[in-house]
């Protein structure tokens, strides 16, 4: 029953090319130089695909944000205590957050899941409540998860778009917190790519130069013990991932299944679009890069999956905060193409001589 997703990867539809023509008509039709707008226009073509709607435009939008934690942590590997992410939850839960801030500037809603907080369940109205297991296990010793446990919480992440869609929602931001976090998905990056560690791990929450390249070791060491099948995602995710990278996996594959774009927010919102592009690599359609960060490899990553940034902030906080930002850039290329006058109703000449 876990894996029902992942048998049905092949139902990601292609875009709707007739949508995305009319689109760029309607562009073209608009007071302004063909193409003028540059990549806004190339985000509304795609809209326009990816929903098959000419004039998309989202009125319900919501990030998710994935919570875990991650037992490579007793290695040093971040500059903050487990603890954090329980705190953080509760901060994002009370609306503190930086992400909860931005997401009321942009009108969007912040969905927190817990999917793998270590230590005593937690309950709140508002969070939502699908722990699989108190935090990973110490990847340095052995797999950080059972197959069966990626599995179940990418099928998890799927329900809570699928669940979230039958609300309305129709635009996905990923947002993740978990202490560690960097660690696994540059442990995640070099199993699937053959990156090095020296260039897939970076400050995180901000390490020394000493402490990066202690990581680095923790990193290599990990991948040497549990030997992860580059061939196969899911064992990369289970041996040297995390439980909300995995969600993230979900909701990524989940929002393509229901033709919602999904904007793709920093270094581990990546490593999970790199898995979910390896499993199904036409939810790549699907995915908007919001910004590089400024976490040592995010560019590569980026690179690696084919995804093309839209900012470059310098920003390295994750949680949904890069994403939220680049919601604002959707709503501009709707908001263009809607009310933006054509050459017709304003009684301007269209033509051009070139
Ligand atoms: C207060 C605080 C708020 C955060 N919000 C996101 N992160 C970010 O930092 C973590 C990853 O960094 P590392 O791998 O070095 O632990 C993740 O939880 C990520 O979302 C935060 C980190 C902290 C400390
Ligand atoms: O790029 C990110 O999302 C990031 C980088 C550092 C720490 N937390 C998140």
């Amino acid at each position: 029953m876990s894996q029902q997703i992942l048998q049905h990867l092949s139902s990601i539809p292609p875009l709707d090319t007739e949508a995305s023509a009319l689109a760029a008509q309607r562009l073209d039709n608009l007071t302004k130089p063909p193409g003028s707008l540059g990549r806004l226009e190339e985000l509304f073509i795609r809209l326009a695909g990816i929903t098959g709607h000419p004039l998309p435009s989202f009125n319900k939008r919501t990030v998710i944000v994935m919570a875990a934690d991650h037992g490579v942590c007793e290695e040093g590997i971040s500059a903050f205590p487990s603890e954090v992410t329980r705190q953080m939850v509760l901060n994002f839960l009370s609306g503190g957050a930086a992400v909860n801030v931005l997401a009321r500037q942009a009108d969007a809603d912040v969905r927190c899941v817990d999917i793998g907080i270590a230590g005593d369940s937690m309950e709140h109205p508002h969070l939502i409540g699908r722990n699989i297991r108190q935090g990973t296990a110490n990847m340095l010793k052995g797999p950080a998860m059972l197959r069966e446990e990626a599995e179940q919480a990418i099928q998890i992440g799927h329900d809570v778009v699928r669940d979230a869609v039958a609300e309305g929602y129709g635009l996905f931001i990923t947002g993740e917190m978990g202490i560690g976090n960097t660690t696994a998905s540059s442990a995640m990056m070099s199993a699937l790519t053959g990156i090095t560690p020296l260039e897939s791990v970076g400050r995180g929450t901000g390490l020394n130069d000493e402490r990066v390249r202690h990581k680095a070791v923790v990193v290599q060491r990990s991948i040497e013990l549990n030997h992860p099948d580059a061939t196969d995602p899911i064992d990369v995710l289970a041996k040297v991932g995390g439980l909300e990278i995995a969600g993230l996996v979900g909701v990524i594959l989940g929002a393509a299944m229901h033709r919602c774009p999904v904007i793709i927010d920093g270094f581990i919102s990546s490593a999970a679009a790199l898995v979910a592009q390896r499993l199904a690599p036409q939810v790549l359609d699907y995915m908007i890069a919001s910004h590089v960060s400024k976490e040592q490899g995010h560019a590569l990553l980026l690179k690696e999956i084919g995804l093309d940034p839209m900012l470059d902030l310098h920003m390295r906080l994750g949680e949904g905060t890069g994403g939220v930002l680049a919601l604002h850039l959707i709503d501009a290329a709707s908001h263009l193409a809607s009310e933006m006058a054509t050459f017709e109703s304003a009684g301007i000449s269209g033509e051009h001589t070139l």
